[in-house]
């Protein structure tokens, strides 16, 4: 083992080329993951998660393209991309071919868990024998043992009587066991990245707990690790140990998990935070977030953020802000990209009405325009 995170993503970028305009739907991310841990990625709908991690297995289809940064998987290039002589980005000779991406990462080095677990499963074939034969594509085992395997990791995963519902057809699972299912599937090449894409969304709260306990047991037995992609909060603060939150395109704000709780600095993060319920808040208390977030083919100037902001000034439609370190401890990281946190002249700037002050900010409206 070498103190080099597991992943590294550094400045990804991915766009798609529509009719309407290039949409800027991941815009130079860089985060990290490290051996054993659950690295959350959180954000609204649209944020750019999907995107991101479909970027980081190279399954973005046309007319999406990876246009820049760089993935890296113990120590190789995943994603390398530069710009070539007539200035379009390509790969970069180190990066992995589509067929080495596909025969030596996907599925046995990084594995990947949608939302629906119908995307994943053929409804006409049984459950046991899809699990089978995925094992036997991606392990060197023959039919039997790849039997054997699939029924020993369905009992693995919590499916009562194993040897019983081998035979079932997924329709004949309830949406939770589905979801069991596939995180059996991801976890039969016994890979050293799961990424989860909000496994449990669809879930009804019991069952997501029972999800979420079963993937804490899996990660310590197995020393998985994990990103999980959630609009929740809630999911992140039980399950992950960093949490990463993207707005447009961008990671605003990344912390260990009880820093992004306890010491939260980016008002989007506190926005997300008010919106969900929490122990010590009264349901009087929650305040849904203001607004929504705007199109990703052309996000607002400065701050992507300002036009929602409760805190915005008039800088912050001016200046965009990049991560910086506020962590004032030496063994964590707590980055933040907000004017704020920038010596750009914030403390002296006007407040800028948005939607997050509209009701109550009569008195400060902004005079030099009115676009925010
Ligand atoms: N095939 C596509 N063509 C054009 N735009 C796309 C395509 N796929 C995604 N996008 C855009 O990329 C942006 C990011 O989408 P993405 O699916 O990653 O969001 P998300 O954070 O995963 O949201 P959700 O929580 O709803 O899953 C959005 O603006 C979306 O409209
Ligand atoms: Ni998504």
């Amino acid at each position: 083992m070498t103190d080099e995170p597991l992943l590294k993503v550094e400045n990804l970028q991915t766009q798609f080329f529509t009719e309407e305009g290039t949409v800027r739907a991941v815009d130079g991310i860089s985060f990290e993951v490290n051996e054993g841990e659950i690295v959350g990625l959180v954000g609204e709908s649209g944020a750019g998660k999907s995107v991101a991690t479909s970027s980081i297995m190279r399954l973005v289809e046309t007319p999406g393209q990876i246009v820049g940064g760089t993935v890296t998987y113990k120590g190789t290039k995943i994603v390398d991309i530069e710009e070539g002589p007539d200035g379009q980005p390509r790969p970069s000779e180190e990066m992995l071919t589509d067929e080495e991406m596909r025969e030596q990462i996907r599925g046995n080095e990084i594995a990947i868990i949608f939302q629906d677990p119908m995307e994943a499963l053929n409804p006409v074939f049984k459950v046991g024998a899809q699990l089978r034969e995925f094992i036997e594509l991606n392990r060197d085992v023959g039919s039997a043992e790849a039997r054997e395997i699939a029924v020993d990791m369905l009992r693995e995963v919590g499916i009562p009587e194993p040897v019983k519902r081998y035979d079932s057809y997924p329709h004949q699972f309830s949406g939770g066991m589905r979801q069991r299912v596939l995180i059996a599937m991801a976890l039969a090449c016994e890979p050293s990245l799961i990424i989860a894409d909000e496994p449990t969304t669809a879930l009804d709260v019991t069952v997501e707990g029972q999800i979420i306990d079963l993937v804490h047991d899996l990660e310590a037995k197995y020393d998985t690790s994990f990103v999980w992609v959630t609009h929740d909060l809630g999911v992140v603060a039980e399950i992950c140990d960093r949490v990463n939150v993207m707005y447009l395109g961008e990671i605003i704000e990344s912390a260990d998990v009880d820093d992004l709780f306890h010491d939260t600095k980016h008002p989007y993060t506190e926005a997300l935070l008010q919106s969900i319920p929490r122990p010590d808040q009264t349901v009087e208390e929650l305040e849904p977030i203001v607004g929504v977030m705007p199109e990703a083919i052309n996000p607002p100037s400065g701050c992507r953020f300002h036009t929602r902001c409760p805190d915005a000034r008039t800088v912050c439609r001016e200046f965009h802000p990049t991560e910086q370190d506020v962590s004032e401890a030496v063994t964590a990281t707590h980055r933040v990209a907000c004017v704020k946190y920038e010596s750009i002249g914030y403390e002296d700037a006007r407040p800028l009405e948005t939607e997050a002050t509209d009701d109550f900010g009569s008195g400060l409206i902004d005079a030099s325009g009115e676009d925010a």
